[in-house]
């Protein structure tokens, strides 16, 4: 394949499929800085939510360089975690860590991204557990509900979840189906609230903080981006709607719009 090509599915549903792993970031970190133009031209602030995983950060490290940077007002964005691993403060295996070196230190430093809008879940240094630090982290997303904008007033109706309303919310996929910290066959995925601690993850490390269902499903606009043909299977199994218990990507579905970006390895599935 040689070029980018996306089909609409019925609804809300879009598959935009790019040649490679590279392509695919250059284009995603593309797509959200115009998303994010485009949105902070109706209301502000923006809401993104941002993943871990190799193509996750490879788009960050691509919003980095792109000349579009300045064009954005980064005053009034803020910036969320689908998922942590439950590290300490700094640790290299931290989604966080990864997202700031690739992208939100040079936004603060440079780009007037103020230090206040990131808002990384708490780890061991802050916390005891992966419950306390969901817990807190329910709470500053119940402190940020507030910032639903003019122009949606139905999204104060009694009911609604109590985050922000995110614009954008990221997520990688695992070769298993997982997006957040959300894993298939795990009892997390029965968790109630916007948050959940984490316990015997499959991945490494085991303890983890997660959005739960309900939180990413109250997002506009859910992205999924994968690469790679070992992810194959379970993007098909996603697309065709499989059992949230075994494909927890398939329940990633945005209010207005759920996006699957994906490299062309990762959109077919080879026949066995
Ligand atoms: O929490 C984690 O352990 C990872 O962040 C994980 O959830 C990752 O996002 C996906 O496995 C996709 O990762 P890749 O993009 O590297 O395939």
């Amino acid at each position: 394949m040689t070029g980018s090509t996306s089909r609409q599915a019925p609804g809300v549903r879009l598959v935009v499929v790019h040649p490679d792993k590279e392509v695919l970031a250059q284009a995603a970190a593309a797509r959200l800085l115009t998303r994010v133009l485009d949105v902070q031209s109706v209301r502000s602030p923006v809401h993104v939510v941002l993943t871990g995983g190799s193509v996750g950060i490879a788009t960050l490290a691509a919003v980095a360089a792109s000349p579009l940077v300045p064009a954005v007002d980064w005053s009034g964005v803020h910036l969320w975690w689908g998922d942590e691993r439950f590290l300490p403060d700094g640790d290299p295996d931290r989604n966080e860590t990864q997202a700031r070196e690739a992208l939100l230190d040079g936004l603060v430093a440079e780009h007037g991204l103020p230090a206040a809008n990131v808002h990384p879940m708490p780890g061991p240094t802050s916390v005891a557990t992966p419950e306390e630090g969901a817990a807190a982290y329910a709470e500053l997303l119940r402190e940020h509900a507030g910032d639903r904008p003019d122009d949606h007033p139905d999204e104060q109706s009694e009911g609604t979840v109590a985050v922000p309303a995110f614009d954008v919310l990221l997520l990688g996929m695992g070769p298993d189906g997982h997006v957040a910290s959300l894993f298939p066959g795990h009892e997390v995925l029965a968790a109630q609230g916007t948050t959940t601690g984490v316990h015997a993850s499959p991945k490494p490390p085991p303890e983890r903080v997660s959005l739960t269902f309900d939180a990413i499903r109250s997002a506009r606009e859910v992205w999924i981006i994968a690469a790679g043909a070992e992810k194959a299977e379970q993007v098909a199994a996603a697309l065709a709607d499989g059992p949230v218990s075994e494909v927890p990507a398939a329940g990633a579905v945005g209010q207005a719009r759920t996006l699957w970006l994906l490299d062309a390895a990762a959109s077919t599935t080879t026949p066995k």
